[in-house]
């Protein structure tokens, strides 16, 4: 703080002003302009809830400075250092709740992490000007709202691991639940037993609505039993009536109920049971400190890839998401074959370190290179499309890292890749022109 003595001039006070309204309208374009920029990239569906999340995220960035700087959280210990722009400090205070169609679990009370009320909340960050961002009109409609401690604390730091007792018949099937989802995948054997550890059963009658569009995220959930759909409600421009729109159908092995926990936003969407089920439910802190770091790492890695993959031009972002988060690494040594002309596969291929060359056989039966690619590069993705053999060999040179996926997987995540396509008739004709030349 600078103290002055004597009363500024006129003049002074008047540059003052300029510097004032200068400094503040030229952020306030800023953000405009950063949110202009993401909003044409993205293309959301909901445009007022995209714009709030846009908001939410950038006070939380700058409430993560002011955490860093004020509650002694060393910046290079801080997720958003670590994560570039990636959502770990929850937006609004965060609520532990339970809906009154989820009455058969009420976590709340075993729960490791403190709740507070509203008043105590009040009570404790009174003096933090950005402890309090109102929630949108519906964000907690029909719940029982307590603010969780955890909403002001590094996700990482006093995590207390929870431990939900359960029979080595219940074990065995969460390791079989999880044993194929994404999400899992890349956790060691520490941070899987952690996940194990702390997910409750979850019962579900058919016709139960276990998350609601707008609701505030509590649980990530996995299927064990049963199926669910997934519908999203847009309100229509001029009028009151809502359409409701079929988006995902899940069974036993899938996984809802990530994004409310990753981005701090209301449900993205309904999931409702069509049949009776059990979930697997892991707690909102669980899921933040184990499964996010690694998700939200690898999304971030992989998504900035396919957006440059023609094939995947079509794709909604959340769709790109699942594409991210199923892509598995794998690795070549110096000269180890990775696709062999003439064979016929369904794997694509992302470069993410490394060098692979590209060899064509000739007229006369000779091996020629004819292209080497880097990192940021893919290769293969025609045979998401057909079983038409492999144009060339590919070989690593030095280590190769790639991320891959077959056309099964992608298959069973967002349904033919010729439909995607169809959804931007230019791309998928200049494709489809490159593959029958
Ligand atoms: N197209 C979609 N858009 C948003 N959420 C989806 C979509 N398809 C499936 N979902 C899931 O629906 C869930 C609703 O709760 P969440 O927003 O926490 O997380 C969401 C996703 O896991």
């Amino acid at each position: 703080m600078t103290f002055s003595f004597g009363e500024p001039s006129l003049h002074e006070q008047q540059q003052q002003q300029e510097q004032f309204d200068f400094s503040y309208a030229d952020e306030y374009t800023q953000l405009l302009t950063e949110l202009h920029e993401a909003y044409c990239k993205d293309q959301p569906q909901d445009p007022l809830q995209y714009c709030a999340n846009f908001f939410n995220r950038k006070l939380e960035e700058q409430r993560a400075i002011y955490l860093c700087e004020h509650h002694n959280i060393e910046t290079e210990h801080h997720p958003l250092a670590e994560n570039g722009n990636q959502s770990m400090f929850p937006t609004e205070p965060t609520y532990s709740s339970y809906s009154s169609n989820s009455s058969n679990h009420h976590y709340d009370d075993d729960d490791d992490d403190v709740l507070l009320t509203d008043d105590e909340e009040r009570d404790n960050f009174s003096t933090t000007p950005l402890s309090s961002i109102p929630a949108a009109a519906n964000y907690n409609r029909g719940r029982r709202t307590s603010v969780s401690a955890e909403s002001m604390a590094p996700s990482t730091q006093g995590f207390v691991k929870k431990v939900i007792s359960k029979t080595p018949a219940q074990i065995e099937g969460i390791k079989i639940s999880v044993g194929n989802n994404f999400l899992f995948k890349n956790l060691d054997e520490e941070h899987h037993q952690d996940v194990v550890d702390a997910m409750a059963e979850v019962p579900v009658a058919e016709g139960t609505a276990i998350i609601e569009q707008g609701a505030v995220g509590d649980f990530f959930y996995v299927v064990e039993t049963g199926t669910f759909d997934c519908f999203i409600s847009t309100k229509q421009d001029d009028s009151e009536a809502t359409t409701q729109k079929l988006v995902a159908t899940y069974e036993a092995g899938g996984s809802f109920g990530e994004l409310a926990l990753m981005y701090n936003a209301p449900r993205a969407a309904t999931i409702v049971a069509t049949s009776d089920a059990v979930l697997w439910a892991l707690d909102r802190v669980t899921f933040r400190t184990i499964l996010m770091e690694n998700t939200s790492r690898r999304r971030k890695m992989y998504e900035s890839f396919l957006e440059e993959v023609p094939l995947f031009k079509s794709l909604e972002s959340y769709e790109r998401h699942k594409i991210a988060d199923a892509l598995e690494s794998v690795y070549f040594s110096d000269g180890e074959q990775v696709i062999l002309q003439g064979a016929i596969g369904d794997q694509f291929y992302l470069i993410e370190s490394g060098v692979a060359v590209f060899y064509k056989v000739d007229d006369n039966g000779d091996q020629q290179e004819v292209n080497q690619f880097e990192r940021g590069a893919y290769f293969g993705e025609l045979a998401l499309l057909n079983d038409s053999p492999r144009a060339a060999t590919v070989v690593a040179k030095g280590r190769l890292k790639c991320a891959t996926l077959g056309k099964k997987a992608f298959t069973r995540l967002l349904g033919s890749v010729h439909e995607i396509l169809k959804r931007n008739s230019e791309n998928y004709h200049a494709i489809i022109s490159q593959q029958h030349p």
